[in-house]
């Protein structure tokens, strides 16, 4: 705490309109809103997470901070990304990894499950983790300083909805090293605005960080789709099971009406009434 709160002071810079971090803030204004209004983002925020969406939702965060740290990884001594290269204190890969073993066992790899929305995410950290190292300071702001934010009040929410105790399966929401995320938060911002970065290159990072909220909406709403259809299909199948039951129940009450002949009785009944008619109307004729 106390180191951090030294490099604030020391690194502390008078923030203005056109910081890089103000600036970023700005622009992504109306997608955090957007991303904070996701149905899955609200189930989350009303308390209403399932163990099914928050598995899912473990195992995206998962390949999405695997590539944004290995591309950190890789280019932490770019110039664009030594300033805001905080390993010890934000990696996210361990912390899921731990979850995902809590939930599916060892064999999570194996297990776990990937939607196609996730793959993009983690196919353009990977391109410009080559190509445009300097935009991945848009990704790490997104993922990062929303973890550090709004992320710590979210973590209640499992804890609470799915009864985890003693943060088993809450991992990812623990930053062990960062005593205040405030200050850390501080930090973060002016190394941020420490990057030195070109008028093109500047809009390029700003523009990435409207593209990385847009791939996590796309990854929240394509979970909750699956969640949709998995519960729909669960309620067909326990549909399907009632109407297996049900027919026993029409026969029985179909049964009760006089008029009937679903009464395998009655059938026998009818049958021998025309086998007599026929029989009296034969034996009349040979008369
Ligand atoms: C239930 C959903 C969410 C809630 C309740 C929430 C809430 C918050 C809150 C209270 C802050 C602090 C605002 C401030 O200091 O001025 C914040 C900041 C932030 N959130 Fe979220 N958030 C949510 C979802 C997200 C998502 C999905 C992302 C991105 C994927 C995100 C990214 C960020 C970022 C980057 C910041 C830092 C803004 C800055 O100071 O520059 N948030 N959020």
């Amino acid at each position: 705490m106390q180191v951090v709160k030294q490099k604030v002071q020391t690194e502390k810079a008078q923030i203005t309109d056109c910081d890089l971090s103000e600036k970023i803030k700005t622009v992504t204004k109306e997608s955090h809103v957007r991303a904070n209004n996701t149905e899955l983002m609200q189930a989350f925020q009303r308390g209403n997470i399932t163990l099914i969406q928050y598995k899912l939702l473990l195992c995206s965060l998962y390949k999405i901070y695997e590539a944004l740290e290995e591309e950190l990884d890789r280019n932490a001594s770019h110039d664009s990304v030594a300033p805001i290269y905080f390993p010890q204190e934000l990696a996210r890969t361990e912390t899921l990894m731990k979850d995902l073993e809590h939930f599916y066992g060892q064999d999570w790899r194996e297990k776990m499950f990937v939607p196609a929305s996730t793959l993009r995410y983690t196919q353009r950290l990977r391109e410009i983790g080559s190509e445009y190292p300097e935009y991945l300071v848009a990704h790490a702001y997104t993922r990062y300083l929303g973890d550090l934010s709004g992320g710590q009040v979210l973590s209640r929410v499992p804890q609470r909805s799915l009864g985890l105790k003693n943060g088993e399966g809450l991992a990812f929401f623990m930053f062990p090293a960062v005593s205040s995320p405030n200050l850390f938060k501080q930090l973060y911002r002016s190394r941020m605005n420490s990057i030195e970065l070109t008028e093109t290159q500047r809009e390029g990072v700003l523009e990435e960080a409207v593209r990385a909220f847009e791939l996590n909406i796309q990854v929240f709403d394509e979970l909750q789709n699956l969640v949709n259809i998995s519960e729909k299909n669960e309620l067909r199948q326990r549909h399907k099971e009632h109407n297996l039951k049900t027919p026993d129940v029409r026969v029985s009450q179909s049964s009760a009406p006089s008029s009937s002949l679903s009464s395998p009785s009655q059938l026998l009944r009818m049958l021998l009434g025309v086998c007599l008619a026929l029989a009296v109307g034969i034996g009349m004729y040979a008369f």
